[in-house]
């Protein structure tokens, strides 16, 4: 393979594409890669909240369906394949992940999401090579710089090794403002269902683009340039002296893979790179008529550092977190809910808010995917609807206005906690708090509104987190409402369960009781106290009684 010999490198392995992706399929035969399809039985349900990014949850779904295929042939060969790929694509408008459209509605709210603007298409690739005697033969050093390593099980007992490379790539696609009638006419035309975003950028929903900054194949569901850079890292591990000598302008186009030297001319092996570097003595000649800065830089040796997303992010998230806290107790996403979508100068009405401030403050909230922005004006996200309304059965308006009336001020205070090491807690959760809450009933209601709207979508994880069938009796220090109690209960029908707390908590327990059979294996017990230490000292007092 001339003109890109890593791909080369794969020429004697057994490759599996885990996918069923038909243009997953096509670009990577198009690029010369023989492979086998066995599409991942994965399914795409992995807990999008819990990720940080959107990218990191298409990472890990292309890891999972990698791996479910490497085990499933592990299980019926009992002989994985030498290497196999996953990937996934979502669209993702700031913090919203779009899959691929469920029915035609479904599709519409996409495109209708993406409409006029600009959002992103992240596809997560893994490259997962499974351990065999091909790899780790006699004399020959596995040596793939691997991003991570995922023990499974070995093949000679019947287990199976996994190393795993992972990474993504982000292309930015701008939608150009579409007429609802176009927006149907497409959708009928049945190209959205199978696709991420519900549009697909190769074929007719080209024409639904405006522009495209970067990849456009990661668009079309595999990042080949990328895939290619990263099958060079862990095939030609680049050696000191290149880094030193790369240059920022010198980051090569695709058709630069052929400057990589192969001695083996196709040759498989990633352990033949142990001797000498990149392919021994005869590569190094070849080398040194090739320029070295773009075989570095295409190695991923920029001398520039990658860029710090995620520590811009940081610097930034506190202005993130108010502009949600301060949405949560204008009551913003209420409003939208009754009667969404409005315009910035009819929320700023209704409201009694500046028309000005407000429309910034929408303008922010869209930005950070908790309103979408449509012609007729702003409304709720999935996201909002589920848990910034406040009586929605998930909502987390109680966590935010807490956070904001109480935490907010405590982080305010770290930087004098640690040069003191006052316990500057206290305010919120210690003693002054507790006289505080007991003084005052809706500061009391407040935290635990803010405590059960949490609770809420952690319970059930916390009580199915460990198999606790063996046990006859639990407690939960400081249960607050409940919430963790009632799971538990449900989950294990012996179980009794004891919430220890204040007793002004306990006595407003009440009333976010729901009923229901398991309540009457649950027991409030009240503890008093005057200080932290001693509340839990008391507790556990309790407990020992117990
Ligand atoms: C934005 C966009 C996406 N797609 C397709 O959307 C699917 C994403 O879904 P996935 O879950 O990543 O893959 P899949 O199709 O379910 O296959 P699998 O890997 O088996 O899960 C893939 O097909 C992609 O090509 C296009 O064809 N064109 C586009 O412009």
């Amino acid at each position: 393979m001339v003109l890109c010999p890593v791909i080369g490198k794969l020429q004697h392995k057994r490759v599996v594409l885990a996918s069923a992706s038909p243009r997953r399929q096509e670009i990577l035969s198009n690029a010369g890669l023989r492979f086998e399809v066995v599409p991942s039985r994965f399914k795409e349900k992995l807990h999008k909240a819990s990720f940080a990014t959107p990218y990191a949850y298409a990472v890990e779904t292309a890891k999972q369906k990698a791996l479910e295929v490497a085990g499933r042939m592990h299980q019926k060969d009992l002989r994985a394949p030498d290497v196999v790929i996953g990937a996934d694509t979502i669209v993702a408008v700031g913090a919203m992940i779009l899959e691929k459209p469920v029915d035609k509605q479904d599709a519409y709210r996409m495109l209708s999401r993406l409409n006029g603007k600009e959002h992103s298409v992240f596809t997560g690739v893994a490259i997962v090579h499974c351990c065999s005697k091909d790899i780790s033969g006699p004399g020959r050093t596995l040596r793939l710089t691997l991003s991570s390593w995922a023990p499974r099980a070995h093949p000679t007992d019947g287990r199976l090794d996994t190393e795993v490379s992972e990474f993504y790539e982000e292309t930015t696609v701008k939608f150009s403002e579409l007429s609802e009638e176009l927006l149907w006419e497409y959708i009928n035309s049945g190209e959205p269902m199978d696709k991420a975003g519900g549009y697909g950028i190769q074929a007719l929903g080209g024409m639904l683009v405006e522009y495209v900054h970067g990849d456009f194949l990661n668009v079309v569901g595999f990042p080949l340039n990328h895939f290619c850079k990263e099958l060079a890292r862990l095939y030609y591990p680049p050696r000191p002296e290149d880094l030193r000598r790369v240059r920022h302008d010198s980051i090569p186009a695709v058709d630069t893979f052929e400057n990589l030297s192969d001695s083996e001319a196709g040759g498989s092996d990633p352990g033949q790179s142990a001797k000498g570097g990149r392919g021994g003595e005869q590569a190094d000649g070849d080398r040194s008529q090739a320029p070295r800065a773009l075989d570095a830089a295409l190695n991923g040796a920029d001398s520039r550092p990658p860029f710090p997303t995620g520590l811009l992010e940081l610097m930034d998230g506190f202005k993130a977190s108010k502009v949600l806290f301060t949405a949560c107790k204008l009551r913003l996403f209420d409003v939208l809910k009754d009667q969404g979508p409005l315009q910035a100068a009819d929320v700023a009405r209704k409201l009694s808010t500046c028309a000005g401030r407000t429309e910034q403050l929408l303008g922010v909230c869209a930005a950070l995917g908790l309103l979408e922005k449509t012609r007729r004006g702003y409304g709720n996200t999935e996201v909002a609807t589920l848990h910034l309304v406040s009586d929605g059965e998930h909502s987390l308006q109680g966590l935010a206005e807490y956070n904001d009336a109480h935490v907010w001020g405590v982080f305010t205070r770290l930087g004098l906690a640690v040069r003191e090491g006052a316990d500057q807690t206290r305010g919120v959760l210690g003693a002054m708090e507790e006289e505080r809450l007991s003084q005052n009933r809706e500061l009391t209601l407040q935290f635990m509104r803010a405590k059960h709207s949490l609770s809420k979508l952690t319970a059930h994880h916390v009580a199915t987190a460990f198999d606790l069938s063996r046990f006859a009796s639990a407690c939960d220090l400081g249960g607050c409402t409940g919430i963790l109690a009632r799971e538990l209960a449900q989950e294990y029908p012996r179980l009794q369960v004891t919430v220890f707390d204040l007793p002004e908590v306990t006595e407003l327990s009440g009333g976010f009781q729901r009923g229901g059979r398991q309540t009457e294996r649950i027991r409030f017990v009240p503890v008093r106290t005057q200080r932290v230490g001693h509340y839990l000292q008391a507790k556990q007092s309790v407990l020992r009684r117990n």
